[in-house]
């Protein structure tokens, strides 16, 4: 369907879900959220259902536009191209390197190590395992960040880096990273976090937001 509202398929705390919630939120387009749980009957993402709408049986996909889409940044950039306004990549090439470096650091360096799949994976300690490769990334982002940013990740104006830096100190919080070590990245977080865009996305206040983990 051409005409109607995107659909989102996700699941309140999926971090990648969230980065989408974000960027259709800071854009003001509407959209349909459908639940996907990871947890209820051993992962409604391993259906044939879902496996038809995504391969890679995970989080985020999106229809939209008569089109289906997965992979967080793939969907995001295609918002960005098809409705460019507020723009969430800067004009400035340089600083649109940087805003990529953050986003990929993110989303191929941390996120994938710590998700629900490698963590049921592996025989190791979870909250370890979590701990160690989003201190790794971290350890990368802070002194990155603290030449990169003003107000936000990249200068004074929001982007795709502080999309996914909010959601991946959501997950930090989540397995007690110490946080203390990254003035920085906390400082941001705590900055963006009071935007009406991150806050009304946030995985709190969802639809398939369990009432014991609603804000
Ligand atoms: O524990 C659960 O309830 C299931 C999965 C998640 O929240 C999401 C992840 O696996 C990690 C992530 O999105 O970064």
């Amino acid at each position: 369907c051409v005409t109607c509202f995107p659909v989102l398929y996700g699941y309140f705390r999926s971090s990648c879900s969230w980065r989408v919630r974000i960027a259709f939120a800071l854009k003001g387009i509407e959209y349909e959220q459908k639940s996907v749980n990871l947890i209820k009957d051993g992962g409604q993402q391993l259906t044939d259902q879902f496996k038809a709408i995504n391969p890679m049986q995970q989080v985020p996909a999106v229809t939209i536009d008569g089109i289906t889409l997965s992979q967080s940044l793939a969907i995001i950039q295609y918002i960005e191209e098809t409705r460019p306004e507020p723009r969430l990549l800067p004009a400035d090439p340089k600083q649109r390197g940087q805003v990529r470096i953050i986003c990929d650091i993110i989303a191929s360096g941390i996120q994938p190590l710590q998700n629900l799949y490698v963590l049921q994976k592996i025989g190791a300690d979870k909250v370890q395992w979590a701990q160690h490769f989003i201190n790794r990334g971290f350890e990368a982002l802070e002194p990155i960040l603290k030449q990169t940013a003003g107000k936000y990740c990249i200068g004074d104006e929001i982007s795709m880096a502080d999309i996914c830096l909010v959601p991946q100190v959501y997950n930090a919080e989540r397995f007690k990273v110490d946080m203390s070590q990254f003035p920085t990245i906390r400082r941001l977080n705590q900055t963006l976090i009071e935007i009406d865009a991150f806050k009304a996305t946030h995985p709190s206040c969802q639809p398939d937001t369990p009432d014991d983990l609603q804000a």
